[in-house]
């Protein structure tokens, strides 16, 4: 049977809003995620999807309900603690990196995540060879760039280079938040191709906030819609094969 990576069990974030009054911006969720699934999360402005993502990474504390990864109870585990399991890639393409530091700086260091080992120069040298071949590989030039700081990178380098980051050590569970967002049609296009390649080829267990629908029907073997906090409606993987994105704008009025 294969494993499950992440469980959120009647996952709900209360919030107090106007004159006292409780809303909860996360109602209720209860989700399953196996090893090896590619789950995509759509929703409009405010539906809840970066509440769901926090929840999970622990930069939100739930309310009432259980986050469970690789059916361990976290629901009391702080951010730094669940990091060692979580790999995220942010919107925005400044989120990712440090950006006084070089890509092989940045490369090091999250290859060093979650390990007692201190960060050396001489290590850099050790990585070099690792990281040109590794960054050769995206085809975006950022393996000439090894020694160029990320603030002077472009926005698709930064992105890519936070892809390769999130996933040099292979993390259980990988949160992309519209990491495509911010990026020109090709640009997005070729990061997505890129994530998708990484995605598969690792095996990695991921979940995607995405507003291109397009995106929500290439790539992917499940889709949930949140609404109002909840999970609105589900796809499994031959479902998501008849949707269109005709269809999918629909949901979203419904
Ligand atoms: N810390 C907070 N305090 C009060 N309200 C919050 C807080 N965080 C989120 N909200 C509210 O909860 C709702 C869900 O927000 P969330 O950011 O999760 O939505 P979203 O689906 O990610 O939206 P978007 O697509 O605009 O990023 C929104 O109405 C938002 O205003």
């Amino acid at each position: 049977m294969t494993e499950t990576v992440l469980e959120l069990v009647n996952a709900t974030k209360t919030i107090k809003g106007e004159f006292e009054a409780t809303r909860n911006i996360l109602d209720h969720v209860n989700l399953k995620v196996k090893k090896g699934d590619f789950v995509v999360v759509l929703g409009g402005n405010g539906a809840g999807k970066s509440t769901l993502f926090n929840s999970i990474s622990g930069s939100l504390m739930l309310t009432e309900g259980h986050v469970k990864l690789n059916n361990q109870e976290v629901s009391q585990q702080k951010e730094e603690e669940r990091a060692k399991y979580i790999g995220r890639v942010f919107q925005d393409p400044k989120m990712g990196t440090a950006p006084r530091m070089t890509v092989s700086e940045n490369l090091l260091l999250a290859t060093l995540r979650g390990k007692k080992r201190l960060f050396k120069n001489r290590q850099l040298a050790q990585h070099k060879e690792k990281f040109y071949q590794l960054t050769s590989q995206i085809g975006n030039g950022l393996e000439k760039h090894l020694d160029v700081p990320t603030g002077q990178l472009s926005g698709g380098q930064r992105q890519a280079l936070s892809l390769i980051m999130a996933t040099i050590t292979i993390p259980d569970l990988l949160l992309l938040d519209e990491h495509t967002a911010a990026l020109d049609p090709k640009t997005a296009r070729s990061l997505m191709a890129l994530t998708d390649e990484r995605i598969r080829e690792k095996n990695l267990t991921c979940l995607m906030i995405t507003h291109r629908l397009e995106d929500a029907i290439t790539y992917g073997n499940r889709l949930i819609l949140l609404k109002d906090g909840k999970i609105h409606r589900e796809f499994s993987q031959k479902e998501k094969e008849q949707l269109t994105v005709g269809f999918l704008a629909e949901m979203f009025e419904e």
